[in-house]
């Protein structure tokens, strides 16, 4: 129901500097109350007076902000990192999020180029020099970046146009991101690699792009930084954490670096004596600070942006970049939600399982999903799909990720990702009402053959030729929750929540107790264990086969083909683990291969 034709004005609090070309348009129907260097105290005092926040980097938007905020109906971030805001909380209270995805990109790659050449050619110390009466010439010889290779990771939005500035400046730019499109890649004349030690090999200079969520926190660090070439260049303008600040100024003090530039930091402003402080000091750093979307095009475009969105959601209609929009509409939600949620976290493995752990591997990003009894009479298939783009993305997005019904396709397209979406009423012999089954593919088999069901099945057999390389999740929904019953050759039943450990293994006595006290040692509780055989059905290339899930339903062993006796062990555990777990059971533990997926 539309709100800004009640007749109390709606109101909007702006603590931080935005622009007033977005603001007047919201001055036309509701108060702004523009209160910059508001404190953490003063802010949760006046909250609840206002509908809508507009922030930038600097608004500490907690969830104590968010539980006080009475009527807060929107949480707008004028830029694109919503690190600085609770999303989690802000969802659970039914508050939107929405960012500026793409208002700031030039300016920050822009202000990464700048830094570059800056730090290149020791621009800041040679002005300083002069300015204070010093005419030092052979104190400031640089180097040229023409012929040079700048390595990138994170080729989205702003990586991919540091990549192109960087080859018009003459150099050869490589990158490392699992989920940037070859195509996108190649028309940038960018080579993908699939391996971070790759990548900082060949590096003159590196660059990070990506989002500090918890695979890209500390992602550089002392290891990272020595396998770099000695006097080699690091540059950050995507977020302090990336780079482990103490393991940056050691490199730079060692002489492992020539020079760093730097924007974003652990703490803004740097506290006193903090690492970020120390860094900022080093006479090898070139430092800005936070000042990659700071010019005036950038800031015009994510003021109006975001403004544009407060409107749209203060009127009661859908934000074009909400970062928690919900996925359905209220009269679809009972029969889809189910559904919803088990697509999302089937992404979510896939991602995690597959992808991550095979070091970002960008071979498949073709998948069919496949609807099947039931839930193959839902029509409007679009949150489902949108659902899967997000489990796919998040897990290398972060918090930040916006898909929605709205813009999924256009993810999808800009990520390379292809979807064939296949309806079938028949469920072979299969016990459950519903299967949801997603199977990822090379894209050269995929781009040559027509989308059908029938074509899947084929994908399935002759994948099974190597059943080793088969992607395949498959799920259902059993009172409402989702329950995954396959994954790959696997024949298994385990609920896609929390945190678990997948395990590859022969299975032979003594290998749980191994597990177990692998586990224990690294103080990691186990909350449920379930043991999934190879199904030989999935080993023959066939889809169902009811008796095999009546079987593996019971918890029966169901036998696998041949001499085979791999099983998946699958472990939920009560907390998150690093993958140094999963690496000690593969080096100690004897498996064969073992994931840790948060779900
Ligand atoms: N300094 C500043 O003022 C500004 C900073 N930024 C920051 O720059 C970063 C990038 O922004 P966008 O390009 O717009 O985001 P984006 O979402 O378009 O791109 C991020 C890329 O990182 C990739 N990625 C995620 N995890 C990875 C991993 N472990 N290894 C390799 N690649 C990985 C993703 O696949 C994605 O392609 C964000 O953190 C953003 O907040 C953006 C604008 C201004
Ligand atoms: O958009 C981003 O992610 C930025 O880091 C820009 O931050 P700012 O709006 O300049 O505080």
């Amino acid at each position: 129901m539309p709100l800004l034709s009640e007749s109390a004005r709606l109101k909007v609090l702006v603590p931080e500097k935005l622009s007033p070309d977005g603001l007047s348009l919201l001055r036309g129907s509701v108060d702004v109350d523009e209160r910059r260097g508001l404190d953490a105290d003063e802010l949760l005092r006046i909250i609840p007076q206002y509908d809508a926040l507009l922030i930038r980097s600097e608004t500490k938007v907690t969830a104590a902000v968010l539980q006080a905020a009475k009527r807060l109906q929107v949480v707008a971030r004028a830029g694109v990192g919503v690190d600085n805001v609770d999303v989690q909380e802000a969802t659970k209270l039914g508050i939107v999020v929405v960012n500026s995805p793409s208002g700031n990109i030039g300016a920050a790659a822009e202000h990464t180029i700048a830094l570059l050449m800056a730090m290149a050619r020791n621009i800041p110390e040679a002005h300083g020099s002069l300015k204070g009466g010093k005419w030092e010439r052979s104190k400031f010889v640089g180097v040229e970046v023409k012929g040079k290779t700048l390595s990138v990771i994170g080729l989205g939005k702003v990586g991919l146009t540091v990549a192109r500035l960087a080859k018009g400046l003459g150099m050869n730019v490589n990158a490392l991101d699992p989920y940037a499109s070859p195509a996108v890649a190649a028309s940038a004349s960018v080579t993908l690699v699939s391996s971070l030690p790759e990548l900082l090999a060949t590096a003159d200079f590196l660059t990070i792009h990506t989002p500090l969520i918890a695979s890209t926190k500390g992602m550089i660090s002392t290891a990272e930084l020595a396998q770099m070439k000695q006097g080699s260049r690091i540059l950050n303008v995507a977020r302090g954490g990336t780079i482990d600040e103490l393991a940056l100024i050691d490199a730079l003090e060692s002489g492992q670096l020539a020079g760093a530039a730097v924007d974003v930091f652990t703490s803004e402003p740097p506290a006193p004596d903090s690492p970020a402080a120390r860094l900022i000091a080093h006479p090898k750093v070139v430092a800005t600070p936070h000042l990659g979307a700071s010019t005036v095009e950038a800031q015009e475009n994510v003021s109006i942006d975001v403004c544009e969105q407060v409107l749209q959601i203060l009127d009661g209609s859908l934000p074009r970049s909400a970062v928690n929009a919900p996925l359905i509409l209220p009269e679809e939600y009972k029969t889809l939600q189910p559904f919803v949620h088990l697509v999302e976290k089937m992404g979510s493995l896939y991602t995690q399982h597959y992808a991550s752990a095979a070091g970002g591997s960008m071979a498949r990003n073709t998948f069919d999903l496949i609807y099947q009894g039931e839930v193959s009479n839902i029509h409007n298939t679009k949150p489902l799909f949108a659902a899967l783009i997000k489990g796919l993305l998040a897990p290398i997005s972060g918090s930040e990720i916006n898909v929605n019904i709205v813009n999924a396709e256009l993810v999808a397209r800009e990520r390379g990702i292809l979807v064939n979406e296949q309806h079938s009423r028949e469920m072979s012999d299969y016990s459950f009402s519903s299967l949801v089954t997603l199977i990822a593919r090379p894209p050269s088999r995929a781009q040559s053959r027509a989308p059908d069901l029938a074509g899947s099945l084929r994908a399935t057999t002759e994948t099974a030729a190597d059943p080793r390389s088969q992607r395949v999740i498959s799920g259902t929904c059993s009172g409402g929750q989702p329950l995954i019953n396959r994954l790959g050759r696997f024949e298994t039943s385990f609920s896609p929540e929390g945190t678990l450990l997948i395990c590859e293994n022969y299975d032979s006595p003594g290998k749980i107790g191994v597990v177990g006290s692998i586990l224990g040692r690294e103080e990691v509780n186990i909350n449920f264990m379930t043991v999934a055989p190879v199904s030989k059905r999935f080993l023959d290339g066939h889809h169902v086969e009811s008796t095999d899930i009546n079987k593996s339903a019971r918890g029966d062993s169901v036998q696998a083909s041949g001499s085979s006796k791999e099983a998946l062990m699958i472990l939920g555990i009560d907390r998150v683990v690093d993958k140094s777990v999963a690496d000690a059971l593969v080096k100690e533990g004897g498996v064969l291969s073992a994931t840790a997926v948060s779900l």
